[in-house]
């Protein structure tokens, strides 16, 4: 169930968002900003809902600001929406420009408060670093032919299967797709298939009429319902088990699906993007997921190379990009740093480079940065190719190895690793770990 985090020092408002809300999903309510971290790391909301001051009288909004500065800046942020309790145009403005997907004021209609928290679910989080949002950095000739591909099939209306490892940038590149297509005016929806439940797939992507199941209180139309005139994510697609590729498969060729509980098909229109970080010799094996199916997603294979593969170069423009974002001050890297952090292997890719970068910054006592402060164990330190190149069988030993390293913790293992707890956990169901 998509969760939701309300921050408000007022008791009676927070109280009244989270009646009002409640049944759009799990609502969790912190009163001080010193709570909002640690928060965020436990329920990670798909929405924020964030009161904009914190000190009685001020109206200024600076403290909520600084807290979407920070929100906005962590890996799968939240899709935050302001409260503020003056019609404060500019405030509003000012945190739709920092990031904020969109604010309302107090007191509401909860009508309008549950159709903003709505539209935000299905917009999802807006990419972390919103000055960046949704470019692809990298001089790399790999980056170059990645962005002259998306220029080249965005416009069309190709089914996409986009491949790489975790933490590459693939929901990124999805991303920039619907932005060059036809359909960049209408939604974006992402669905991740792997933390799905097996059982909720087809509610979630077909809709279900109320009384359907046992959960089923209300009707509710999915997502490919919900995206309509536009564009359809579907991330991790090598984790849909095979029952449910069926019924995905028969929805693609009709182009309409029929909800749980309804014997109506409803007509659907939309253009379908796939990602995955399964290796493709996975992905064509019969036994886990349908050539047929992967024939339907796959007419254009976009593939998004690992970080280590594009070079020094776009490591180093990426930890500037990111140091710049992270760090208040002006740093600098000694020359050793540099040197390691472009060899070290980044098994968690872009992803890990910008938490590396974000706790450096947290971190590092002075202006210049060592390759210490990155706070990096070379967990998968690269094996020679003549060991095999066999991508499971790496992600097997990275798994193993982050894991004993931190002693089991799987949060601390997730974060060596920069991929979320529900996907580590994924993985050690794959690898049977
Ligand atoms: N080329 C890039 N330039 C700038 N930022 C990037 C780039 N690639 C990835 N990122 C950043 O790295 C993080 C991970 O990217 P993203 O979520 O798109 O990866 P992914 O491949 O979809 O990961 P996963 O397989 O775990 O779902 C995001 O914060 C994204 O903004």
């Amino acid at each position: 169930m998509p969760g939701i985090l309300i921050l408000d020092d007022d008791p009676d408002v927070a109280l009244a968002a989270r009646l009002a809300l409640r049944r759009l999903g799990a609502v969790a309510v912190r009163h001080d900003p010193r709570e909002l971290p640690a928060a965020l790391d436990e329920i990670a909301p798909d929405v924020l809902l964030l009161d904009m001051n914190f000190t009685p009288g001020a109206s200024d909004g600076a403290a909520g600001l600084a807290l979407l500065h920070e929100v906005t800046a962590r890996s799968h942020a939240p899709a935050v929406i302001v409260m503020t309790a003056y019609a404060e145009v500019d405030l509003a403005v000012q945190a739709l420009k920092s990031g904020a997907v969109d604010f309302i004021t107090k007191p509401w209609a909860n009508d309008r408060l549950v159709a903003c928290v709505q539209a935000a679910q299905a917009r999802r989080a807006p990419l972390p670093g919103s000055a960046a949002v949704g470019e692809l950095l990298g001089d790399s000739a790999a980056m170059q032919s990645l962005r002259a591909q998306i220029a080249q099939v965005g416009a069309s209306e190709a089914s996409v299967l986009i491949l790489g490892e975790n933490g590459v940038g693939k929901e990124l590149v999805a991303r920039a797709l619907h932005r060059a297509s036809k359909r960049a005016a209408g939604p974006l929806l992402a669905v991740d298939m792997g933390a799905l439940p097996d059982a909720l797939v087809e509610s979630e992507l077909f809709g279900h009429r109320r009384g359907s199941f046992t959960d089923a209180r209300e009707s509710r139309p999915g997502r490919f319902v919900a995206a309509a005139g536009g564009t359809l994510f579907l991330d991790e697609i090598g984790n849909l088990p095979l029952p449910q590729q069926a019924k995905l498969l028969a929805a693609l060729e009709r182009r309409e699906v029929t909800p749980l509980g309804s014997d109506k098909a409803v007509a659907v229109d939309v253009r379908v993007l796939a990602a995955t970080n399964a290796a493709e010799a996975e992905l064509f094996d019969a036994r886990r997921f349908r050539p047929d199916l992967l024939y339907r997603l796959n007419t254009v294979v976009l593939r998004v190379p690992p970080l280590r593969e594009r070079g020094a170069g776009d490591i180093a423009l990426l930890l500037r990009h990111y140091l710049a974002q992270f760090s208040k001050r002006t740093v600098e890297l000694t020359p050793d740093a540099l040197t390691r952090l472009s060899a070290y292997r980044w098994p968690g890719n872009v992803r890990e480079l910008r938490q590396a970068c974000e706790r450096a910054s947290l971190l590092a006592r002075g202006p210049v940065f060592t390759f210490a402060d990155y706070g990096l164990q070379d967990v998968a330190a690269p094996s020679p190719p003549e060991q095999g190149l066999d991508l499971a069988q790496r992600e097997r030993e990275a798994v193993q190895a982050a894991l004993a390293q931190v002693d089991g913790n799987i949060s601390q293992a997730a974060k060596l690793l920069g991929v979320s707890r529900a996907a580590l956990y994924r993985r050690l169901d794959k690898h049977g770990l």
